[in-house]
């Protein structure tokens, strides 16, 4: 993305934003509260609007079939009368479109990414009847089984034990190492150094970008975090 900006109303969310997510890499995008993290991530889903087009895709992949997007856990409706299995299998049909029945293999891409994430022996089990962490694995498995090349996750491992944190993101590790591009808004400073290549930092506008031993400064972390503190720094 190039020079984005993004306002609600008289709100400015981020500005000037310029930043560039390779395939093969496994990014990080840290700030505080109300940094523009998650508005980052619709933006290139295409949640929010681009009027300007500052957001843009390699040629060769088609922007919207390539896309896999786990959105923060709290911002869906868990009571909808769905399974596991169902859960999963919209990753599926994102691609295929509604009216698609699912094939053989559309089912075997699902049972495997249900399997990858541990959750496989729940799979006929209702959604609301669900742990915090036992959802975030589904929500895991449905960007899994989408196939996709870009895939963004908002805050991934909120409510998952750390030894679980440690599993999936190891498995996000791999999906970096296969050739995707891996985006994901984390509060973890200590894992996303451990475990990312590329890491951005953000308070509106970006701060640091590179990898984790040019980003990791104390100049830098002071500059994303210390403003913020009981939302000075913003309107
Ligand atoms: N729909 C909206 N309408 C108006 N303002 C919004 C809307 N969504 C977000 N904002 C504001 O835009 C700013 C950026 O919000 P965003 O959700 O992108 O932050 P974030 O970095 O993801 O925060 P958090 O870490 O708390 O999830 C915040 O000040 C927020 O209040």
């Amino acid at each position: 993305m190039e020079n984005l900006t993004v306002r609600y109303g008289h709100h400015t969310a981020l500005e000037d934003v310029t930043v560039r997510f390779d395939a093969g890499q496994f990014s990080a995008i840290i700030g505080p509260n109300g940094a523009g993290k998650s508005t980052l991530l619709k933006t290139m889903v295409g949640l929010l609007p681009d009027p300007d087009h500052n957001v843009r895709f390699d040629e060769g992949h088609e922007a919207k079939n390539c896309i896999a997007y786990v959105p923060q856990q709290q911002t869906l409706d868990w009571a909808f009368p769905v399974t596991v299995w169902d859960v999963a299998m919209m990753g599926r049909t994102g691609r295929l479109g509604w009216l698609h029945w699912p094939s053989k293999k559309d089912r075997e891409i699902v049972a495997s990414a249900l399997k990858e994430t541990g959750v496989y022996e729940l799979r006929n089990r209702h959604i609301g009847a669900l742990s915090g962490g036992q959802r975030q694995r589904v929500l895991l498995a449905r960007m899994l089984a989408r196939r996709g090349h870009l895939l963004l996750l908002d805050e991934p491992l909120t409510g998952v034990d750390a030894h679980t944190q440690e599993q999936l993101m190891a498995l996000l590790r791999r999906e970096a190492d296969k050739g995707r591009a891996v985006v994901m808004v984390t509060h973890d400073l200590e894992q996303a150094r451990n475990w990312c290549d590329h890491l951005v930092l953000i308070n509106k506008r970006v701060i640091a970008d590179g990898t984790p031993q040019q980003v990791y400064t104390p100049h830098n972390i002071e500059a994303t975090f210390s403003s913020s503190f009981l939302g000075v720094g913003h309107e």
